[in-house]
């Protein structure tokens, strides 16, 4: 009976740290897609490799062929460029793998691993500076900012297909 009592008692206690607390306030996600050509090119298992390596949670992730009507939303700030169409089309021309990862300074962080967008300006070690050559076809897509961040997760993913890693259960618990 004591040792159920302590048994609960050190449950709640690691559940109810401030640090917990404060990770659980302090959530942030960015929206990833491992884009047509990385999937063809078997770069999946690389760009998650090093996204865990890093110390990232992976929240959410599908491997699926997205509608232009999709991409073209995704992209609405480009809808001026002459590589709007040209890029919606490309991206919704074979599957991709959209995910959502989480982690402390996850938006800026990622965009540093990613590379430039222009794969001739990415350095050596990071995914774009690796694996391309490319502008059209640099692999990788990542949110700019924590404000698209939420709108891109919004638009990639319903609610109940993204996993709470402060809640899911005691080993998810970030400390
Ligand atoms: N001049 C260009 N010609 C062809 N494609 C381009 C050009 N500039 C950008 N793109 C494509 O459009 C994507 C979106 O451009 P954006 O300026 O948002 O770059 P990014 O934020 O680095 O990339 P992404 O949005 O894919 O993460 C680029 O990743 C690239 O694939």
């Amino acid at each position: 009976m004591l040792a159920s009592l302590l048994s609960l008692i050190s449950v709640i206690s690691r559940k109810l740290t401030p640090e917990s607390i404060i990770m659980s306030a302090q959530r942030e996600r960015t929206f990833i897609a491992v884009k047509p050509d990385g999937v063809q090119r078997g770069l999946v298992g690389e760009i998650i490799k090093r996204f865990e390596a890093k110390g990232f949670k992976l929240a959410g992730m599908k491997f699926m062929q997205a509608s232009e009507e999709l991409l073209k939303q995704h992209y609405i700030d480009l809808a001026d460029k002459p590589f709007y169409p040209g890029l919606c089309k490309y991206m919704s021309s074979a599957p991709l793998v959209a995910m959502c990862w989480e982690g402390t300074g996850v938006v800026k962080t990622a965009r540093v691993m990613m590379g430039e967008t222009r794969p001739a300006d990415s350095k050596p070690g990071t995914i774009r500076g690796d694996f391309c050559i490319e502008v059209g076809r640099n692999i990788i897509r990542g949110s700019d900012s924590i404000e698209s961040a939420d709108k891109e997760i919004a638009l990639w993913f319903r609610p109940e297909e993204l996993t709470s890693w402060t809640q899911a259960n005691d080993s998810w618990i970030y400390e």
